[in-house]
C-alpha cells in the first residue's frame, strides 16, 4: 500500500524536515506544490484533497485556511500549528498522552499536534495529575529553554545573520504571560490554572528543555520525589519514545549540568526529576524539531495508518 501525502508549507522548517523524515520510505508517495504556486490557494486546495495524508506546516492563519479547502472525507489533516489544538473534533497528536490516544488518533481525520514547549510540559505533568499526585487546581510554574529554530524561518535567519549583541545571550519571552501553547498545556494535563511559564530562547539551533519547579507541599501529602518519578515510569511504560530517568541520575548531568540538546536528532523525549525531602524539579528534553513538531507528525501518521509507529523515525 501506498499512501500519498502532501506538506502544505513545504519551504518552511518544520515542512523541510518532515520531507527528511518521509525520503526513505518505500511506502510513502510524496506530493509537491510547485515552487511559485506554493502560496496558490486553488493548488494547494488540489494537492490537499488529493492526499491520504497533508501536513500544515503553516501559519495558524495558513492552517485554519488549509482546513477548510478540504472537501472529501478521505484526507487526514496533521496540523503543526497552533490553530487546532483545543478545537473539538480535532484529536491531539500526542500518543503517550494516555491509554485511550492511539485509537482517537488512528481514527481521526483531523489531528492537530502539540506545540514544542507544551509537548515537554504536558508529557512531564500529565501523570502527576493522572497519578493523583498533583491537584487539578495546583498552581504551578514553568520555564523552556530552546533553541532558536522554534521560532521558524525568519527567526532562524535573525539569528544566522550573527551580528546582534543581544543574540548571543540568551532571550525570556512572552512576558505578558499569554504564551500560545497555554490552553493547551491545561486542556491536556488537566490542570485548571495556566502555569506561570517562561520560555528563553538561546543561541544554538535546536533542543528544548522544560522544567517544572514543585514544593513537595504542592504534592498529595506525603508524596516524596521517588512517587513522581514512579509515576512516570508506570505511565509511559513500553513506550519507545519516551525515557523517564533514574532519580537524581548523576549519569544524566555532564559536569552537574543538564544538556538541553541531548535528544537533537531523535523522537524521544527524556524525562527527570531531581529533588531533596522539600522540593523537585521535574524536567523534560526534546527536540523541538523532532518529537517538538516534525517527528511528532510523522508519528501521528504512522499511529493513524496503522503502521509500525517508528517506521521512518
Ligand atoms: N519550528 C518549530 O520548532 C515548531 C513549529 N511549529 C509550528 O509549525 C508551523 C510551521 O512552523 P515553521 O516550519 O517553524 O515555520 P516557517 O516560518 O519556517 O515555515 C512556514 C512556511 O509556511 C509558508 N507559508 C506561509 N503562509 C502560507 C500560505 N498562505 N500558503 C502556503 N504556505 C505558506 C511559508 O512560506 P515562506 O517560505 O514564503 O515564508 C513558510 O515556508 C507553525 O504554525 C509553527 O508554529 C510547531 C512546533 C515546533
Ligand atoms: C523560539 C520560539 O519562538 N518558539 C515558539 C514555539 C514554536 C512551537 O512549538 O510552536 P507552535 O507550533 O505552537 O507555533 C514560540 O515560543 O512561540
Amino acid at each position: 500500500m501506498t499512501y500519498k501525502v502532501f506538506v502544505d508549507g513545504q519551504e518552511g522548517t518544520t515542512g523541510l524536515r518532515i520531507h527528511e523524515y518521509l525520503a526513505a520510505r518505500g511506502d510513502i508517495e510524496v506530493l509537491r506544490i510547485d515552487a511559485d504556486k506554493r502560496k496558490d490557494a486553488a493548488e494547494r486546495s488540489r494537492l490537499l484533497n488529493a492526499a491520504d495524508v497533508a501536513f500544515l506546516c503553516l501559519p495558524d492563519v495558513a492552517s485554519r485556511e488549509a482546513a477548510f479547502m478540504v472537501n472529501n472525507s478521505n484526507t487526514c489533516l496533521i496540523d503543526a500549528s497552533t490553530a487546532h489544538r483545543t478545537t473539538p473534533g480535532w484529536a491531539f497528536g500526542l500518543p503517550e498522552l494516555d491509554r485511550g490516544q492511539r485509537t482517537k488518533i488512528r481514527g481521526a481525520k483531523r489531528i492537530a499536534n502539540p506545540g514544542c514547549h507544551a509537548s515537554a510540559f504536558i508529557l512531564a505533568v500529565r501523570p502527576l495529575v493522572d497519578a493523583g499526585l498533583l491537584s487539578p487546581d495546583a498552581l504551578i510554574s514553568a520555564t523552556s529553554i530552546t533553541g532558536y529554530s522554534g521560532g521558524g524561518k525568519s527567526m532562524i535567519a535573525q539569528y544566522e545573520a550573527a551580528s546582534e549583541p543581544k543574540l548571543t545571550s540568551p532571550r525570556p519571552y512572552a512576558l505578558g504571560l499569554t504564551h500560545k501553547h497555554l490552553p493547551e498545556m491545561m486542556a491536556h494535563t488537566g490542570l485548571k490554572n495556566a502555569p506561570v511559564f517562561m520560555p528563553i530562547v538561546g543561541n544554538f539551533y535546536k533542543g528544548l528543555a522544560v522544567t517544572v519547579p514543585l514544593h513537595l507541599s504542592q504534592l498529595r501529602a506525603g508524596a516524596r520525589p521517588e512517587d513522581v518519578q514512579q509515576a512516570l515510569a508506570a505511565h509511559y511504560e513500553g513506550e519507545r519514545f519516551v525515557r523517564v530517568l533514574p532519580l537524581r541520575d548523576p549519569a544524566t548531568l555532564e559536569e552537574g549540568a543538564f544538556d538541553v540538546q541531548a535528544c537533537n536528532d531523535t523522537n524521544r523525549v527524556d524525562l527527570a526529576v531531581f529533588g531533596n525531602d522539600q522540593q523537585i524539579l521535574l524536567m523534560a528534553r526534546l527536540d523541538n524539531l523532532g518529537k517538538g513538531a516534525s517527528g511528532a507528525a510523522v508519528q501521528a501518521m504512522n499511529v493513524h495508518l496503522g503502521v509500525d509507529e517508528g517506521l521512518g523515525l
